[in-house]
């Protein structure tokens, strides 16, 4: 059996391109599709966590088609049951619906290096799929692995599973997940491996910060509303923090995180990419690849970091609770840095000369991601007998509780004729109290069963991505940059407010923000 791509008119053009014909391009599926997700590493905390109840959350808001299963591959001794056993306690909603749901799912066991294990999924896939001959099949390759088994199980899966029978409209895609390598070189490294075995656009690389509500209305609310398009540039904003707080260590997951750190973890992802929502031009459309073209080329203007633009720390015990090198997976003289504050520049003509901090820490004082942008000063300020005005602040809170809140300058409530700081608020629990908001990993899934890349990391991104940070990782890693300590529980370190001192940010003293009244609409 010949094996197809995903159209038959597909070509990959160069290295970015998913799709030949924009013309042709379009999302979605029909319910005559023969889906099978096969959930490699089945047996994994990703999977138990993230994958599987995303996929039920799919299943049970009827967003998968009713001819769907999921495979589970990974090397541990299990049956169908035991892994079910494991999946449940990750489940919701009755026993009844996890039930209707756990019947979809199976287990396959087999190795990741060798043709016998994948030889086995390909039979369990062409028996399926031969119950549906005439319908398109679509096959999702979700990898819930370690990365550096990536290459052997692309390998494992183009070689023996591969096998399409060519019904128009049949597909096979692959998911990826973070770490993508080290560093610039490793990235591309990894990269190449992948690409020799599954081109662009078959390959979704998840950015779970792309998958949520705010990061996505972030790029709609800028483009979106002309209010904003004027004041959108060097000439109003002073500033722009982007803030990942975690108000827990790095519990549990030390051995991991050690070899990585806060850069590589949060920053040259997950906020590199929100920093690119807020600076990137509008595209030309919403294809997958104009939006991702314009991520790029404002990634690309951002020159390395230098290291006197940055501050780093690592948490000590306190509070109760234990030190990062604690941690017994963590070796005790480790310099891992678990806070980073990096200012950089966009080098471009919206751009020039904002500064554009990007701070994140664990075992930090609350939990919160938010972006914060804040204007200049209103010259020639004329109230309060203050020769320098409040300054208004647009926030995007992306977790806890999603907001958007602009804080305005307005006339003082009551008899004095003053100017005080107050905001406008759009609190998404208040205003849209009927929405649930999906997490991020069911709204990324369905995207790839779509065909929907816009919303996945394209290998260009990740390249300007990991230029950006890879020099300073380097001299991180050579021991040339000051960790500073800092107690589990606090702010991070003092030399991180210095740092947003420098990039000219002014905390609004006046402010106290308060919780609207009014009732729930
Ligand atoms: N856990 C999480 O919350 C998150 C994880 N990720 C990423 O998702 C991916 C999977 O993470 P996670 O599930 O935590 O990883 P696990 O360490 O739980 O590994 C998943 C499965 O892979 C197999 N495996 C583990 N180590 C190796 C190895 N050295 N060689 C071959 N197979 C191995 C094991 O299956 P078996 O032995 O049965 O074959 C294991 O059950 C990683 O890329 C991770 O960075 C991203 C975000 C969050
Ligand atoms: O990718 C990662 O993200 C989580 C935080 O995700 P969130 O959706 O809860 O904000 C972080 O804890 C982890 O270290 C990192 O690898």
């Amino acid at each position: 059996m010949a094996a197809i791509a995903e159209s038959p008119s597909t070509e990959l053009q160069g290295e970015a391109s998913g799709y030949c014909n924009r013309d042709e391009w379009h999302c979605g599926f029909s319910d005559e599709l023969c889906l099978t997700i096969v959930v490699a590493g089945a047996s994994g905390d990703l999977a138990r966590k993230k994958t599987y109840p995303a996929l039920q959350f799919l299943f049970q808001h009827g967003f998968l088609p009713s001819n769907v299963a999921i495979i589970g591959y990974a090397r541990t001794d299990m049956n169908d049951d035991k892994l079910r056993e494991k999946l449940k306690p990750k489940l919701v909603g009755s026993d009844d619906d996890i039930d209707k749901f756990l019947k979809r799912c199976t287990y396959v066991a087999g190795s990741y290096d060798g043709a016998e294990g994948w030889q086995g999924l390909a039979k369990v896939l062409d028996k399926r799929e031969s119950k549906c001959s005439k319908n398109p099949a679509g096959r999702l390759y979700y990898l819930a692995l370690p990365p550096s088994v990536y290459p052997q199980v692309c390998a494992g899966l183009k070689e023996h599973c591969d096998n399409l029978r060519s019904v128009e409209g049949s597909w096979i895609r692959v998911i990826v997940e973070k770490p993508f390598g080290h560093d610039l070189q490793s990235s591309e490294q990894l990269a190449d491996q992948l690409g020799k075995l599954y081109p662009e656009h078959q390959l979704y690389r998840i950015d779970h910060y792309l998958g949520k509500e705010m990061a996505q209305n972030l790029f709609v609310m800028r483009h979106a509303n002309m209010f904003l398009a004027p004041v959108w540039n060097r000439t109003c904003i002073s500033n722009v923090q982007i803030t990942f707080k975690e108000d827990f260590g790095t519990e549990g997951r030390g051995g991991y995180f050690d070899t990585f750190g806060i850069l590589r973890d949060v920053l040259q992802n997950h906020l590199a990419q929100m920093l690119a929502m807020v600076a990137m031009e509008k595209p030309l459309s919403v294809h997958p690849d104009d939006l991702r073209d314009e991520k790029v080329k404002v990634l690309r203007c951002i020159k390395p970091v230098e290291p006197h633009n940055v501050v780093l720390g690592q948490y000590t015990a306190a509070n109760g609770q234990p030190g990062y090198t604690d941690d017994p997976t963590v070796p005790d003289d480790s310099k891992t840095p678990t806070f980073a504050a990096v200012t950089l520049y966009i080098d471009n003509d919206r751009w020039a000369g904002v500064p554009f901090v990007l701070k994140a820490g664990k075992a930090l004082n609350e939990r919160k991601a938010e972006i914060r942008v804040q204007l200049r000063a209103t010259p020639h300020f004329v109230f309060n007998g203050e020769p320098e005005s409040m300054r208004n602040e647009l926030v995007v809170r992306l977790q806890p509780d999603e907001a958007i809140y602009l804080k305005m300058i307005v006339k003082k409530p009551g008899l004095e004729f003053d100017a005080a700081i107050s905001e406008l608020d759009l609190d998404y629990s208040r205003r849209y109290p009927e929405v649930d908001i999906p997490d991020a990993y069911p709204r990324l899934i369905l995207d790839s069963i779509r065909g929907d890349q816009q919303h996945f990391v394209r290998r260009d991104e990740l390249r300007a991505a990991w230029g950006i940070f890879t020099p300073l990782l380097h001299k991180i890693d050579a021991g040339e940059v000051e960790v500073h300590p800092y107690p589990y529980g606090s702010r991070g370190p003092a030399e991180a407010d210095e740092l947003l001192a420098r990039a000219d940010f002014v905390k609004n003293v006046a402010y106290d923000w308060k919780e609207p009244g009014g009732s729930k609409l």
